[in-house]
């Protein structure tokens, strides 16, 4: 072979010749001869090496077996068995199981020689099965390297997927505020329409658990007017073999979202919801257990977040980046996008988290977080806003009317006298609004002087009639279900925050965090200047900067993860970590905003309602319908900082709330004392742990004439024995439900109503055709039955109100009044 042929000299053979080379020297050769016994020896090492690789890529070590049996009942593991037979068991095998009609299977074994010996034994061994024409061709067959030719394509398809994915993958709005493009009427139609569908499955959830005889009256009069509707919700015959499914009129609450598409992240939503949510809620509105007097828009639409949570991870480029995950990672999507383009994230939050993703990719020596390997340190970054005054804006029609009014300070007498149903969007479909039960009302009349209910057809009349006066809008056709208030949106927007809390959160378990602590506290030093430098160049009084610690998977840390100050960095002459230092890096660790005439303290895990103007209007229409009186106790279950107690405290004669979040529960008592309030208790500690307890410590003493629960549970709803304990409470005859999860509300909503005696065996005497006790059990009390051996009156659904607190996402609030 010519020398200028000769293959290129391997590394492993380079490091052989080396130590050839060190021999030569000690063996006193001139260099010339050294070097030229060194090229000699490098290219007979590099053909040596090359010839072996060609001989295994001819096939060396594998013989291909053709004429073995085909069809369904033979497979790798009979050539296996043939193999094992013959003494050659634990060998790799490729079969040809996609095309039982080519009947090649190939065999691979360790040394060439063990190959040829196999080659020649098989050639002369009884067939697999009798008759068989059975060939042994040393190598591998064509068809098998056309498989890895198939293989390769197989990579490209499932590359060609992940392109495709990466192509799928929704862009940042529709991730996190999908219904972003939907006129904001259509909005409200759809929200309202998921909450129909919520209240008939309410309807449909206590019919199934309720034997015929027990049938309270609001029960009768609903099936009386929606027995058709029910019966198509529940998609069958009513009477029968529907046993355990009192938790399904569930499935009436995830109606909705479908037709706006999008991924949700998470305030957008999942929207895996059916696209004829309308039209179901059409069919099911005679079904819905109680009046749903409409929809109460919120009274901002852009930019209306206070708190915005942003993932740390990589851009469609690869680039770090501080931003929303651009879908869900068990669909595969890790790509994060900049929220600047998304209708509900505050302008703080968008400057800040800019300000973050330009340090982490410009200047930080640190990775952000990789989910798949837990390697990485940058996590999350989370800001909140906060407002000293609360602004309201004014409500939609007075906005119109004034082409777009300012929004306007929330003073004391504003909020005394606002009226939430201004802001509420009614729909003209009359069955969607069916009357209320004649003795429900009557008795809402009798036991409450000021009957709400009065206020709230009034309301809504109110609405209607301006809306009569309004043309149609939105594009809204009468008669069709549409919206009939106005809905305007041309906003006012939320103004400037008076301090800006922000959180980072960073993987202490980083390899890098680990070897080199000073180098994460100069990090973390870095990042908050970065951050305090975008903030004051933007006019944004960035108050406060925290850390939180958190190693877990994903970025949804336990609300008791250590939560540090920004490492201080020391003044020149000054000791490390001063007061005055550590004050400097971090401040003071919480945030205030205004809420109905109230000042809150937030830290920075604490739960609190992320759109303040819609919470106002949230948090009034909850103060109406509890009507509480001055010698009711007011129970706030799930009271996040003490908002709802807090709000209501003046009315009654004390509030105890309970929320399983300590630093909420801190919040929670500051509150009070920055509000001058002392009738409000908060205790810390799982509702379903506490809440016993609170009612036989203060339920039963005669201070209180009533007592009153407002529940505002998380999205999971809650605990059976929390709705276990407010039922055999007698003196909590009216209790507000508000829920931000319908199909949630369905479930805690229907074992509300229901009697002990349909409880423990659902209807299965009489017409349940098929259910058993047990099936109810299971469904609802798991392995424990919460609600054995039970006398209390259940509760009726009285009215419901919508809200929408997260517009431009599929996510809708509900109110609702329970009365016995
Ligand atoms: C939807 S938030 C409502 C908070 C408050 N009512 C408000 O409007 O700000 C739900 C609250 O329930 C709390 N929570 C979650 N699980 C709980 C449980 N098992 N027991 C008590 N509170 C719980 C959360 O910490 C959160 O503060």
């Amino acid at each position: 072979m010519a020398e200028a042929s000769a293959p290129p000299i391997a590394v492993s053979a380079l490091r052989r010749e080396l130590d050839f080379v060190k021999s030569l020297l000690k063996s006193g050769r001139s260099i010339e001869e050294m070097v030229a016994a060194a090229n000699a020896a490098a290219r007979v090492a590099s053909r040596a090496s090359l010839e072996a690789k060609t001989a295994t890529q001819k096939g060396g070590t594998e013989l291909t077996i053709r004429g073995l049996p085909t069809g369904p009942d033979w497979d790798w593991r009979g050539l296996k068995r043939w193999l094992q037979s013959r003494g050659l068991g634990q060998r790799a095998i490729r079969f040809s199981d996609k095309d039982p009609d080519s009947p090649v299977g190939v065999v691979r074994f360790s040394t060439e020689s063990e190959c040829r010996a196999a080659a020649d034994m098989l050639a002369t061994a009884e067939p697999p099965v009798r008759g068989a024409a059975i060939t042994i061709e040393p190598g591998m067959a064509p068809e098998y390297a056309n498989k890895s030719r198939k293989r390769q394509r197989d990579d490209d398809e499932e590359e060609g997927a992940r392109g495709s994915k990466a192509a799928r993958t929704p862009d940042v709005c529709e991730a996190v505020c999908p219904w972003h493009k939907v006129p904001y009427g259509q909005q409200l139609t759809d929200k309202h329409a998921r909450i129909v569908l919520a209240l008939a499955g309410v309807t449909d959830a206590v019919n199934h658990r309720t034997r015929p005889a027990n049938r309270p009256d609001w029960l009768r009069d609903v099936l009386a007017r929606g027995r058709d509707a029910l019966a198509t919700l529940s998609g069958g015959d009513d009477r029968g073999g529907r046993g355990g499914r009192g938790g399904r009129g569930g499935r009436g609450g995830r109606g909705g979202a479908g037709r706006h598409g999008g991924a949700g992240g998470r305030d957008g939503g999942r929207d895996d919801t059916t696209a004829d949510t309308a039209s179901a809620a059409a069919a099911a509105a005679p079904a819905v257990c109680c009046p749903l007097l409409g929809i109460l828009r919120s009274p901002l639409l852009e930019r209306y977040r206070n708190k915005s949570e942003f993932t740390a991870g990589l851009d469609e480029h690869e680039k770090p980046c501080v931003g929303f995950l651009r879908g869900a990672f068990q669909d595969g999507i890790t790509c994060v996008g900049s929220p600047a383009p998304t209708r509900h994230t505050s302008l703080a939050a968008v400057t800040l988290a800019a300000a973050a993703t330009s340090y982490i990719r410009d200047q930080s020596a640190f990775a952000v977080y990789d989910k798949r390997n837990k390697e990485g340190y940058w996590r999350l970054l989370l800001v909140r806003d906060g407002c000293r005054k609360t602004f309201l804006p004014v409500p939609i029609t007075a906005t119109a009317a004034a082409g777009g009014a300012a929004p306007t300070a929330l003073d004391s007498p504003a909020f005394a006298s606002l009226d939430p149903f201004t802001y509420l969007v009614t729909f003209d479909t009359p069955a969607a609004v069916p009357a209320p039960p004649a003795a429900a009302g009557a008795a809402a009349e009798a036991e409450y002087d000021e009957g709400d209910l009065k206020s709230s057809d009034v309301a809504m009349k109110d609405a209607a009639g301006s809306a009569a006066a309004a043309a149609a809008p939105c594009g809204a056709e009468a008669g069709k279900g549409m919206p009939v208030a106005e809905v305007c949106e041309a906003e006012p927007r939320q103004p400037a925050p008076d301090e800006v809390l922000v959180m980072v959160q960073v993987n202490p378990n980083y390899t890098r965090a680990l070897a080199e602590p000073a180098v994460a506290a100069r990090e973390l030093r870095q990042i908050t200047a970065a951050l305090r430098a975008a903030a004051a160049a933007a006019g944004l009084p960035l108050t406060t900067v925290r850390v939180q610690l958190h190693s877990g998977v994903s970025n949804a840390a336990p609300f008791d993860a250590p939560l540090l100050e920004v490492p201080g960095e020391p003044a020149a002459g000054e000791p490390a970590g001063t007061a005055e230092a550590v004050a400097a890096a971090g401040g003071p660790g919480v945030i205030h905003d205004a809420l109905c005439e109230l000042k809150f303290r937030i830290s920075p895990t604490a739960f609190f309602q992320v759109n303040s103007p819609a919470t106002c209007v949230l948090y009034k229409l909850v103060g109406d319908w509890a009507a509480a009186r001055p010698k009711t106790l007011l129970l706030d279950i799930c009271c996040g900082t003490g908002t709802i107690g807090l709000m209501l405290a003046s009315k009654v004669a004390k509030v105890v709330g309970v929320d399983n979040v300590e630093s909420a529960i801190e919040d929670a008592r500051v509150n009070a004392a920055l509000n001058g309030i002392d009738n409000a208790e908060f205790v810390a500690g799982k509702a379903e742990d506490a809440l016993q307890g609170i009612l036989d410590l203060h339920a039963a003493s005669e201070a209180y004439e009533d007592v009153v629960a407002v529940c505002d549970p998380p999205r999971a709803g809650l605990h059976k024995s929390v709705l276990r304990a407010l039922l055999d409470c007698a003196k909590i005859r009216r209790l507000v439900f508000v829920s931000c999860n319908p199909d949630n509300l369905v479930a805690n909503v229907a074992l509300l109503c229901v009697a002990p005696q349909d409880v423990g065996g659902g209807r299965g005497g009489q017409d349940a055709g098929g259910s058993s006790g047990a099936a109810y059990r299971s469904h609802y009390g798991g392995k424990q039955d919460y609600f054995a051996n039970g006398s209390w009156t259940p509760f009726r659904p009285v009215k419901a109100t919508a809200l929408d607190l997260f517009p431009h996402t599929a996510h809708v609030e509900t109110v609702m009044l329970l009365e016995r």
